[in-house]
């Protein structure tokens, strides 16, 4: 059996740092791991590894705004579309990989992922060529700077899962950049204090609760039409509890190892091996101290 990863989200989320630290993590516990790389603008120096598969032997993004005069989002829509057309040779590079956990970086234009069959179509050419698929889809912890955009992430994650329809984990990335230090005695209120968060401030994004939206007091813009859209939106999370999010801390080896287990559980890694149990895994030592 073969798996794929698919590595999602928007750009800068850390999309090709994870790549490098899942691929590190996975060889260092013997286990056959290599990146693809489908970043027709990835820049030459983007991996630490030499990517197994690179879209960029078949197109790149400079060679096709140069030769076809289109700027970079028509470009890369343009190399995307080029891949689809051309899925016998990404069969075929993949051909050579058997029993091996397949990384794959995508790119972060965020159109791929709510509303272009590229992703779609990917993955059910992966699953047609007998390699078991999931995907991660990472936002930036400083997306919980902004309720605001932080609900502009949710929705986007949302909006990814419904379009892709495969085994998917969100992940909330960078979070050796969030301090969880707990204040001393107050844990109610969902700002931060003196700069730190809170563990169960933290929480409240991890499982997004709604009604950090509908709390918010940002002065005017919390009012009339924009307090009914918040309200919806409210509604919509409340309706639809699809997303979640595991925290992913790369400074911390024990916070990479529970994103990868809960990796493998979602694609039954191993088949042969003893099954997990989904309440074997959390999401590591965030709320070890809490309470
Ligand atoms: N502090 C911190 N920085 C990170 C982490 N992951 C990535 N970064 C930084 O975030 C920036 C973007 O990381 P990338 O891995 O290139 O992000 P990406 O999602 O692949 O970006 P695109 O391919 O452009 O969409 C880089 O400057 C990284 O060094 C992390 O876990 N912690």
């Amino acid at each position: 059996m073969r798996y794929a990863v698919l590595i999602t989200g928007p750009a800068g989320a850390g999309k090709s740092t994870f790549s490098t630290a899942f691929a590190t993590h996975l060889r260092m516990a013997r286990r056959s791991a290599h990146i693809v790389n489908l970043d027709p603008a990835a820049t030459g120096d983007a991996f630490e590894y030499e990517p197994a598969v690179d879209i960029r032997e078949l197109i790149t993004l400079e060679d096709v705004m140069s030769e076809m005069s289109m700027g970079p989002n028509g470009g890369l829509i343009y190399c995307f579309e080029y891949l689809l057309q051309n899925m016998d040779w990404l069969e075929e590079e993949l051909g050579g990989y058997d029993e091996d956990y397949l990384i794959i970086d995508c790119p972060g234009q965020i159109e791929l992922y709510t509303h272009h069959p590229f992703l779609p179509t990917l993955a059910r050419n992966l699953q047609r060529m007998g390699i078991r698929t999931c995907a991660v889809y990472l936002i930036d912890s400083q997306f919980m700077e902004d309720r605001y955009k932080f609900f502009s992430g949710v929705l986007s994650a949302m909006s990814a899962m419904v379009n892709l329809e495969i085994p998917w984990i969100n992940i909330m990335s960078k979070m050796d950049l969030v301090s969880s230090a707990p204040s001393s005695s107050d844990t109610t209120s969902d700002e931060p204090r003196n700069g730190r968060r809170t563990r169960r401030d933290i929480s409240r994004y991890l499982d997004p609760d709604p009604l950090l939206l509908s709390s918010a007091r940002d002065g005017g813009r919390d009012s009339g039409r924009f307090h009914e859209l918040n309200r919806a939106l409210v509604q919509l999370i409340e309706d639809h509890p699809l997303v979640s999010f595991l925290p992913l801390d790369l400074t911390s080896t024990e916070s990479l190892e529970v994103v990868v287990s809960h990796i493998d559980f979602t694609m039954q890694y191993g088949e042969d091996e003893e099954p997990k149990e989904p309440n074997d895994l959390d999401r590591g030592d965030f709320f070890e101290e809490d309470e």
